[in-house]
């Protein structure tokens, strides 16, 4: 909190007048209009981003959204073309000089030859607010590797290896990039429980990954990247809800005919599987629409008697694909130009 105090001299007297301000909280990460190419690819396109101290954030997005590059971009491990970016009001390499990051990548091996404690140990002497050597091993749940050679670990047992390096110090953010991609879904769960105990003590969490059940279980703010920008950014309800369609499912004991159904209104996809209902006969209908009032009115007009109507909302999965696949089908600036 800043404290102003303004004096005006007038008539003679003094009059002072106290004004409090809140001080914005300086954002833990900010991009500010970020652009980084790699040649003729634009990997990050004016990309505006702020993190706030104590969020658990995904970072979702197709193959080549830009996911990894807006990661090294943060982490100081590349430049930007334009733009600047920050961490905790500074720049990355001095927020990690300070130890204020910890990062787990997709790419680069583990140091061969040594134990996992070894190497554990190892990063934790680096840091500046390393943590109990104990303390990471059960936290990242490899208590019982500690002795093992690192080149003798599984994929998944790797994976966590670089977490626990991840994790060796107090970090105030930490970055990790596809996480739990070759962990078994036991691995997946306990690597979930300890990233929750990290947010839980405050620490900002950002999250790439493809897994979208941990986007919607885990994250408490989900960024959709697509072409290098930012296609959505709320919670998981937010971007269900922002992709506006629902789903119909209903079974049809009569034939159909299927090109009256794609006359439906408001249809975005439809699919009729005619290996019998739920109910073992006749068919199943499925539909997203983004009107579903006019859809299953529509339908009633057809003369069909639908059974076991259901209507619900997308999945974050069927979400992503609906806000990814709507802004395939929009140019880009530059193929409009063209
Ligand atoms: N070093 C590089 N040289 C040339 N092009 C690159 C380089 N790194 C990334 N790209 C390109 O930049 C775009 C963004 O890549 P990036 O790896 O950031 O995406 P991503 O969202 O992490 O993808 P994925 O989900 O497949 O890991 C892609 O088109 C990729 O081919």
């Amino acid at each position: 909190m800043t404290t102003t105090e303004t004096t005006t001299a007038a008539t003679g007297a003094a009059t002072t007048a106290t004004a409090t301000h809140r001080a914005a909280p300086v954002p833990v990460v900010s991009f500010r209009q970020v652009n980084k190419s790699y040649g003729a690819v634009r990997a990050v396109a004016d990309l505006r981003l702020e993190l706030n101290p104590g969020e658990t954030v995904a970072l979702l997005g197709p193959n080549g959204a830009g996911k990894s590059s807006t990661l090294d971009l943060l982490l100081g491990l590349r430049t930007p073309d334009s733009g600047s970016v920050s961490l905790f009001g500074t720049t990355p390499q001095r927020a990690i000089e300070q130890g204020k990051v910890g990062a787990m990548l997709q790419s680069g091996g583990l140091m061969e030859g040594v134990k996992v404690k070894e190497l554990v140990r190892l990063a934790r002497d680096l840091h500046p607010r390393g943590r109990p050597l104990d303390e990471i091993l059960a936290t990242a749940g490899i208590t019982d590797l500690a002795d093992r050679m690192v080149d003798k670990l599984s994929g998944g047992q790797e994976q966590r290896v670089r977490f626990a390096l991840a994790t060796a110090g107090a970090n105030d953010l930490i970055v990790l990039d596809e996480p739990t991609t070759g962990m078994d879904v036991s691995a997946r769960r306990t690597f979930w429980g300890a990233m929750r105990q990290q947010a839980q003590q405050g620490r900002t969490v950002l999250f790439a990954t493809h897994y979208l059940e941990e986007a919607d279980e885990i994250a408490d703010r989900v960024i959709v990247l697509h072409r290098g920008r930012v296609l959505a950014d709320g919670t998981a309800a937010e971007i269900k809800a922002r992709a506006g369609a629902r789903r119909i499912t209903f079974d049809l004991a009569e034939p159909v005919d299927h090109t009256a159904l794609h006359g439906l209104p408001a249809l975005t996809s439809l699919s009729v599987s005619d290996r019998g209902s739920a109910a073992g006969a006749g068919r199943t209908v499925r539909i997203q629409s983004h009107d579903a009032d006019a859809t299953v009115h529509a339908l009633y007009g057809l003369g069909c008697y639908p059974h076991n109507l259901e209507v619900s909302g997308l999945g974050l999965e069927q979400a992503f694909i609906a806000l990814t696949t709507a802004t395939d089908a929009t140019p880009t600036t530059e193929e409009t130009a063209r």
